[in-house]
């Protein structure tokens, strides 16, 4: 089966609060490269409201800014010819810069997915556009710049 990118990182660095697999209290957010798109779902708890019925803010920026890391490194390896079929990838991304734009109220209890579309690569920055849509209506988008680090 499949494994979700965040699952491919370093062990050394698989500790972030929105995605790392060691970070037993964080979020766990899982991303699939999916043809040329990425996609991550995610449910949030009811503790992650705004005004009440709808998410937080903050929760939505943290699950923008790791799918994003994580549709950064799968977009890095395809385009250098690495395989995501391995036990562990040599590539991580940080956030440079993360811009959200928050188009209408998120619903509460409802699953929230996540996508990611590569939009350019430069050097180690790395260029990701991005939507999260609940019942099919967007949200909210985002574009975060990320940037692969040094070996
Ligand atoms: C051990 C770690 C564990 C990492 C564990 C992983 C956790 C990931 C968690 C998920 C996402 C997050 O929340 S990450 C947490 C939030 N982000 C951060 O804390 C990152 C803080 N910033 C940094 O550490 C550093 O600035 C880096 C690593 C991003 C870049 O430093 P560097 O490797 O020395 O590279 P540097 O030469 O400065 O930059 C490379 C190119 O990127 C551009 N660039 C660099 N930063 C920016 C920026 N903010 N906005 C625009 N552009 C930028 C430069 O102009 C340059 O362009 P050019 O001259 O080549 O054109």
């Amino acid at each position: 089966m499949k494994k979700p990118i965040q699952d491919l990182y370093p062990e050394n660095l698989a500790h972030c609060y929105g995605c790392g697999k060691n970070n037993t209290q964080g979020h766990q957010l899982k991303t699939y490269l999916e043809g040329e798109e990425t996609i991550s779902r995610f449910t949030p708890d009811l503790k992650y409201t705004a005004i009440p019925g709808s998410v937080y803010g903050g929760l939505i920026a943290s699950l923008l800014d790791c799918h994003g890391t994580a549709s950064a490194a799968a977009f890095a390896c395809v385009a250098e010819g690495i395989s995501l079929e391995q036990a562990q990838i040599p590539v991580r991304c940080v956030t440079g810069n993360l811009n959200v734009n928050f188009k209408a109220m998120t619903p509460q209890g409802k699953e929230l997915v996540i996508m990611g579309k590569l939009k350019h690569i430069e050097g180690r920055k790395i260029t990701v556009e991005m939507t999260l849509s609940a019942d099919n209506v967007v949200c909210a988008t985002g574009e975060i710049l990320a940037i692969k680090l040094r070996e």
